[in-house]
């Protein structure tokens, strides 16, 4: 029996503000009325076509027909089905009460042509006549034009060029003496003065209320020590800046095809009335417009929703891209997602913006109004959920009806040439991807629904770099993707860091910042500080990984061979070169490696690296199957040269993919424990940048001049307290559980000082304790007549 849900409670997601500005209508119906009129050769969605299929009907009927004209014409009454067993809805034009038949399912919109929704396990569509027509496609397709523009310099003499592309890609900035020093200085100051007061307050008890002393001065203590662990790490920040003339000069040669490393962005979204489609779609269209070579990027959009609200939006994003990314790219404005692009003012007279641009503009201005009806109306759609659920054209049901039981699906919506933008140039791929649920299973919330993606994305395009951002993070900066190849793609100092993170920053926050959303000391003085010592951690959003580093793998040692034999990465190396030659290298790398105490936090890893090497190939095949599951198509991937593009068989691709998707899959494995994104808190962030860091990896932290990604953050108090409570709960499972940076990961690659900061991020919520004692003293002092500290002075 099909879950019941009652389509009058079901909340509605916020509808997006704006759309009625220019057709001056705040009303659904008839926005989408003056949409058709402008643009015919849109197809929309369901109330024209409920209007003219009568199979595919909403089937409602009206229970109170004063003014029926307009809701009869939309609204068709079902005559099979007892009013009984009908539902009512409130009509969303005219406020009248209606019903309609739970018990059809409807199909998402059936008269949209079926290739747009792309292809995969949600498709319905023929698979071998869609291959074919792709295989035909891709035939036509000429080599597309993207990259030649991407950086604006002058073309001024060859060999200065030459000198520059072999430069290093970034460099510290020293923070200058003159602001630092001071700092330093109040710090031992300070340091001084409480070692003065701890001599004074532990050689002066008070000795008629010793406990109220006692427990005055351990708090003390805790206070002391936490401020010490907030501070030091903080000693030595550095600066870090970007050179993307030379990264371009060096991977973007003229006449070749870029050699810009690969790159997989995952998105992750799970409720659709807490994150409104349009926000996913200006994230995703903010990613589809990047400055980047197109077929370099595959977005994948993972729904622990499975909303098909989410995919329909998912689908018409993909439609408007193909106008939008091609407008962004021709005029390079800033930022690429259109919600936030628009609402930016521009003094066209002031700035003498060319007439053509100020055209353009204006029309895909309108262009996106439209965009932004469609997405309304999708919205709304999604409230009246049929008894039986969605369904598609075919008659299968939406696998995500039930949103808590249900199969994994995948969904290319671009991709493989299937769509070209308007300019005739490829578009990044599309992926939508909802992992299995079923009940009884825990799904570990995002880091689970990552570890899904991290899968799904090595089987379909397998790219050396993952990017991560919440759903509600648009890319500010295009070259967002580029600064942070400056960092992993650099020859020199590349290969050792396991990720980039960009700050956090925030649209919409009152000037005054009440809730202190901005988090200024964090992410502009404390991750500064870490990125001095060995890296900032990571906070969830914003971060650009080494795929490799995700696996678990330690980072390369000091004693590894300064070239590379092949074109790959490290570690694999040796295995996807299929070389049984032991050149010398490596086995004095062996050797060494044997020596080497095997690190905790590793022991794995390095058995299955050595393994590896000594029988290369066959791959020990077993611990592989432990470590990463069952999936031969992934272990495959594993060991993939990284450097190369995706040649893969679609048809094969997508059932491996639903394989590495279902909820078993990482039973008796080591996802979550030592691959991928660590389970075992809610703050699954910090655990994650801490297992790198403890494999001996540095992460760099890296701030653009415009800001990388902006997102949304809680404005109401009731939102932020959760949030923050939740991360609080976040640092106090890491602190109990076996990864506490107090006592885990000794003798590896964690610096001391880096621990230091760790330890105080799960820390910080304990002082919550001696703070509410600390308070409460007074009061207590108040009530007994006594004082924590000694009442005369001591003799001098
Ligand atoms: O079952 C789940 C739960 C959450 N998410 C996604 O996880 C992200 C973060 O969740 P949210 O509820 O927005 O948490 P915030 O407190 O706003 O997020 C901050 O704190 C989290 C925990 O530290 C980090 O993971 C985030 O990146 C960081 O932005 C969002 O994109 C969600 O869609 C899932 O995909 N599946
Ligand atoms: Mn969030």
């Amino acid at each position: 029996m099909p879950s019941v849900q009652d389509p009058v409670q079901t909340p509605q997601s916020p509808r997006v503000h704006g759309d009625e500005e220019e057709e001056g209508s705040d009303d659904i119906e008839s926005e989408f009325a003056s949409s058709i009129a402008g643009r015919s050769n849109i197809v929309h969605p369901y109330r024209v076509s409920v209007a003219e299929s009568s199979i595919n009907s909403w089937d409602i009927d009206s229970v109170s027909i004063t003014n029926s004209g307009a809701s009869v014409h939309f609204y068709e009454e079902h005559v099979g089905t007892p009013t009984n067993h009908h539902a009512l809805v409130v009509h969303p034009n005219t406020g009248e009460i209606m019903r309609y038949n739970p018990l059809q399912t409807r199909p998402i919109n059936p008269n949209r042509d079926l290739a747009l929704y792309g292809y995969g396990s949600v498709a319905w569509k023929n698979r071998v006549e869609w291959k074919t027509k792709q295989q035909n496609k891709m035939q036509k397709v000429s080599s597309d034009g993207e990259g030649s523009d991407l950086n604006d310099f002058d073309s001024d003499c060859d060999i200065p060029r030459c000198a520059e592309s072999k430069q290093q890609l970034s460099r510290k900035v020293p923070i200058p003496s003159s602001k630092i020093n001071p700092y330093r200085i109040v710090i031992s100051l300070r340091l001084a003065i409480l070692g003065l007061f701890f001599h004074y307050r532990i050689l002066n008890p008070v000795h008629d209320a010793h406990w109220l002393w006692l427990t005055s001065v351990i708090c003390e203590i805790w206070f002391a020590f936490s401020w010490i662990l907030d501070q030091f790490p903080k000693w030595h920040p550095i600066q870090r800046e970007t050179y993307l003339d030379r990264l371009s000069l060096r991977y973007e040669k003229e006449g070749k095809p870029p050699e810009l490393a690969r790159i997989d962005v995952f998105v992750s979204t799970v409720d659709p009335m807490k994150e409104p489609p349009l926000i996913i779609a200006n994230t995703v269209l903010s990613i589809l417009a990047v400055d980047y070579p197109v077929d370099k990027v595959c977005c994948y959009v993972s729904d622990d929703g499975a909303a098909m609200l989410t995919f329909e939006a998912l689908t018409e994003t993909c439609l408007f891209a193909r106008k939008w990314v091609p407008f962004c790219k021709k005029h390079k404005i800033e930022p690429r997602a259109p919600e936030w692009y628009f609402a930016q003012k521009i003094d066209y007279l002031r700035e003498k913006v060319h007439p053509e641009f100020v055209r353009e503009r204006r029309a895909m201005k309108r262009e996106y109004e439209e965009f932004k009806v469609r997405i309304n109306t999708v919205v709304a759609n999604s409230c009246k959920v049929p008894e039986g659920g969605w369904s598609l054209p075919e008659g299968a049901p939406w696998h995500g009806n039930n949103v808590r039981d249900h199969a994994g699906m995948v969904q290319v919506i671009t991709g493989n040439d299937c769509v070209m933008d308007d300019a005739g140039n490829k578009l990044p791929w599309l992926v939508y991807v909802s992992r299995e649920k079923r009940p009884g299973h825990d799904h570990h919330k995002k880091a689970g629904a990552l570890n899904a993606l991290l899968r799904t994305s090595a089987i379909l395009s397998n790219a050396p770099f993952v990017l991560n951002v919440d759903c509600d993070h648009y890319m500010n900066n295009s070259k967002a993707l580029r600064e942070a190849m400056c960092f992993l793609m650099d020859p020199v100092l590349g290969e050792k860091i396991c990720y980039v993170q960009f700050p956090q920053r925030f649209d919409g926050i009152d000037q005054h910042d009440r809730y202190s959303n901005h988090n200024v000391v964090f992410f502009d003085i404390n991750m500064k500080g870490l990125d001095g010592i060995q890296g900032p951690i990571y906070v969830g959003t914003g971060c650009v990984f080494r795929r490799h580093a995700l696996y678990g793998y330690d980072a390369p040692t000091a004693t590894k061979p300064p070239s590379k034999t092949c074109n790959c990465w490290p570690k694999s190396c040796c295995l996807c070169c299929g070389s049984k030659r032991k050149c010398s290298k490596a086995k004095k790398k062996q050797e060494h490696q044997k020596k080497v105490k095997c690190r905790n936090a590793s022991k794995q890893v390095h058995a299955l690296e050595v393994a590896g090497r000594e029988t290369a190939p066959p791959v020990p095949r077993e611990k592989f199957e432990k470590r990463f599951g069952q999936s031969d198509a992934f272990l495959a991937s594993t060991l993939q040269d990284n450097g190369e593009g995706c040649h893969f068989d679609m048809l094969k691709s997508l059932d491996d993919c639903i394989h590495v998707l279902s909820c078993g899959y990482e039973n008796k494995t080591q996802w979550g424990k030592e691959v991928g994104w660590i389970y075992g808190s809610v703050t699954e962030d910090i655990l994650t940048g801490f297992k790198m860091h403890c494999h001996g990896w540095r992460s760099v932290y890296c701030m653009p001049k415009r800001p990388a990604f902006k997102g949304s953050a809680p404005i109401n108090l009731t939102d932020r307290l959760h949030q923050v409570l939740r991360w609080a709960l976040g640092s106090v499972e890491i602190f109990l559980s076996k990864h506490c940076p107090i006592w885990y990961g000794y003798r590896c690659g964690l610096k001391p000082l880096e621990r230091l900061s760790y330890i105080n991020c799960v820390i910080y919520p304990w002082t919550s304790i001696p703070l509410l004692i600390y308070c409460a003293l007074p009061a207590f002092c108040l009530l007994s007549g006594k004082f924590m500290v000694p009442e005369q002075l001591p003799a001098s």
